[in-house]
């Protein structure tokens, strides 16, 4: 008898290991021509992912009347579905919990647990896995810490137009698409290569996971003797049998890909079942001091881990990052409420909804009131408006639906976004977190390093809304080669004086995935490639150019992470041209590659109705919903991504566009 492991594996092995572009963006102006394929798969294939797809979710076949299985195809699905079915439920208009389905041909794409895709071939030491720790010259490779502490000062150069919202929703963002696996990021490593007092572990020559980032020994901060800081390798399909001999290993993520909400509502049935209330369609809330706040985490140690006081809050939500640090939390406290308002909107006006059906309606009103703000107010900050038009990321003077599906689009994430190109904006964070009063006065402030993965701070007085003004008010730190030192000397920190070094981590993981170098990755977007160190000047200022000419032997062996941060930025974007590009096309991919994205009208059995989406469109905003599910704030600015100006003047919350939820009322 077939396991659902057994299943899985065997679809994971025919996963394709590297994707062709689905467009191709061309260099200079990042515009975008069509080419690519349709992937189509051989039967077998199809009929094992059927399988899978009913066993992921739990789902009764005789749920799915409409889909014709066959043979193999059903007595896997019934075998699998047998052992896992733990509820009868039914799959909306806003998708299965773990994205199966999503694709009809290949109901596997997109799952948590499943391969990233490339952009460019992989670059091992071995050719298979090995992390890359020497140039192709033979010399070793720089040190991560040291290009961190060369290259990325801290320079405190703040941004005169973008809020420190737009830093902090772009995590947001970041989170509900990927995890690398295994790596739950701040809670301490289940792994020690490195133990706490910075000294290399036995583990750190056994372990084949541990590739610990050494501290050069004239290290201006970390105290003499400090040897190195923790770091375990990703989890792969090698190490989960499922790549041949001589295929390079493809890392692995532990979410759903899909622009889907995952970090409110997880990324499997399990997790959905753990924060619903199964009442009124709401997510589960604990009451303290009259607010609602995210239900409380049953592993507080693990995930809160440096709470001092007994019974401090943690959280749990559907994203295991949630308590990372505190403007993390307020977002996901804002995205929280927000659902449980949609639904007591929707329960008032349909009583005689269930749970089920308030629940599923809530939830894909709120994916797609978030896919909206993402779209169309968060992304083209980064990557410029006009270039979002013209790539076809946004319609925006489109009325009714836009029907750009594309069932041969692969939704997986790429390699180069998550493990280069988005970490970017890493750049954004600002490591004092200012908390404002209602006439957006600064009434303090806090160290980020005191408050990772310890969410009580919001919970304190009116922390709440001081923290979501500050949001508001505050500016991020402007997209340059500067990182705040609470991230590149006191991340995560604990109960020591330093913690570990974001950079050097973003620099090590590019390595420890095999990313192409900056030149094989231009060449493979099709981007002129630099032949020599002298070419990289077109977009690189001298200076960086020279630094990294010290720190590199060839400049083949330059990589993404830092010279791509080192660019500089694409006008009207927030990065530089290669990983405009790298985001560009993996927003491309998520929006025509989700069958569920908001606009989409080709399924009458998915799609809002003109109505409902013109309001979307309409009401959705961050502004809104940051006002609708704070606690007292009164006033915003429209632009909640924007400061406070005299074109963006502070408004009364109830004078801002919402979404009109009567028109889901059944009539
Ligand atoms: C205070 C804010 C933030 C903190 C403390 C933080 C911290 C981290 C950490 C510790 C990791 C894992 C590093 C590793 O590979 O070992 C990570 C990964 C990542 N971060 Fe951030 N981050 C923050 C904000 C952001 C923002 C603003 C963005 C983008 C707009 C972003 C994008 C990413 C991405 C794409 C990953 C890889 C996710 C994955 O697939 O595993 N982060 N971050």
């Amino acid at each position: 008898m077939l396991a659902k492991e057994d299943v899985e594996h065997m679809i994971k092995q025919t996963s394709s290991q590297a994707q062709p572009l689905s467009k191709t963006l061309r260099a200079s102006g990042i515009s975008r021509s069509p080419i690519s394929g349709h992937y189509k798969m051989a039967t077998v294939k199809i009929l094992l992912a059927l399988a899978l797809c009913y066993a992921a979710e739990g789902i009764h076949l005789s749920y799915r009347p409409s889909l014709h299985i066959t043979g193999l195809a059903a007595t896997l699905a019934t075998v699998v579905a047998i052992g896992s079915q733990t509820e009868g439920r039914r799959v909306t208009g806003s998708g299965s919990f773990d994205g199966s389905c999503n694709n009809l041909e290949r109901p596997d794409w997109g799952l948590p647990n499943t391969p990233l895709s490339r952009l460019a071939p992989a670059n091992y030491d071995d050719g298979v896995s090995a992390i890359k720790t020497h140039s192709n010259t033979g010399r070793p490779l720089p040190n991560t810490r040291e290009l961190s502490l060369q290259l990325y000062p801290d320079l405190q150069v703040i941004d005169p137009v973008w809020t420190l919202n737009t830093q902090q929703w772009g995590q947001i963002v970041a989170h509900d698409m990927s995890l690398s696996a295994n790596d739950v990021e701040a809670h301490k490593g289940l792994t020690n290569c490195c133990d706490d007092n910075g000294r290399l572990t036995s583990l750190a020559q056994t372990v084949p996971f541990c590739a610990p980032i050494l501290i050069p020994l004239n290290d201006p901060v970390y105290p003499r003797g400090t040897e190195c800081m923790n770091f375990v390798r990703t989890e792969t399909t090698r190490d989960r049998g499922c790549t041949p001999a001589n295929v390079a290993a493809q890392q692995l993520t532990s979410v759903t890909t899909f622009m889907d909400l995952s970090t409110v509502y997880g990324s499997s049935q399990s997790q959905a079942s753990a924060v619903r209330a199964r009442r009124g369609g709401r997510l589960l809330t604990t009451v303290r001091g009259g607010r609602e706040w995210l239900p409380n985490n049953p592993k507080p140690t693990v995930n809160c881990e440096t709470a001092k006081l007994p019974n401090e809050p943690c959280y749990l939500a559907g994203d295991a990052r949630v308590n990372q640090n505190p403007q993390l939390a307020t977002l996901q406290v804002v995205l929280l409420r927000e659902h449980n308002r949609i639904a007591d909107t929707l329960a008032l006006l349909n009583p005689h909804w269930d749970d089920e059906t308030i629940f599923q309606e809530a939830r894909r009103i709120h994916i797609a009131e978030t896919q909206h703000i993402n779209y169309y107010e968060y992304l083209p900050i980064l990557l410029g408006f006009e270039n979002m038009v013209k790539n076809k990321l946004i319609y925006p003077d489109t009325h009714g639906y836009v029907n750009d599906y594309d069932p041969g689009v692969d939704p997986s994430i790429i390699n180069e976004y998550n493990t280069a190109a988005f970490r970017h904006f890493h750049s954004l964070i600002r490591g004092y977190l200012e908390l404002v009063s209602e006439s957006r006065r600064t009434i303090g402030a806090v160290r980020l390093s005191d408050w990772y993965t310890r969410p009580m701070l919001l919970e304190l007085d009116n922390a709440f809304d001081h923290l979501v003004r500050g949001l508001t008010t505050q500016g991020q730190d402007f997209s340059d080669q500067s990182l705040d030192s609470e991230i590149t000397q006191f991340l995560f920190k604990r109960n020591y004086t330093y913690g570990s070094d974001l950079r050097a981590r973003d620099i090590q993981r590019g390595r420890d995935h095999g990313l192409a170098s900056y030149i094989n990755t231009r060449t493979a977007l099709g981007l002129p490639a630099p032949k020599n160190f002298s070419d990289m000047l077109e977009y690189i200022s001298q200076e960086n150019v020279a630094a990294l000419q010290n720190h590199y032997a060839s400049v083949e062996d330059v990589e993404l992470m830092v010279a791509g941060s080192l660019e500089r930025n694409a006008p009207g974007a927030q990065a530089g041209p290669t990983f405009v590009f790298i985001i560009t096309e993996q927003f491309y991919r998520t929006r025509v590659g989700d069958r569920y994205f908001y606009e989409n009208g080709a399924d009458p059995d998915i799609a809002f109705t003109p109505s409902q989406l013109d309001s979307i469109r309409k009401g959705a905003s961050m502004a809104r919903l940051l006002c609708d599910n704070s606690d007292g704030i009164q006033s915003m600015q429209p632009r909640a991504f924007e400061q406070i100006s005299h074109t963006n003047e502070l408004v009364p919350c109830d004078t801002l566009p919402a979404i009109n939820l009567t028109l889901w009322q059944d009539v």
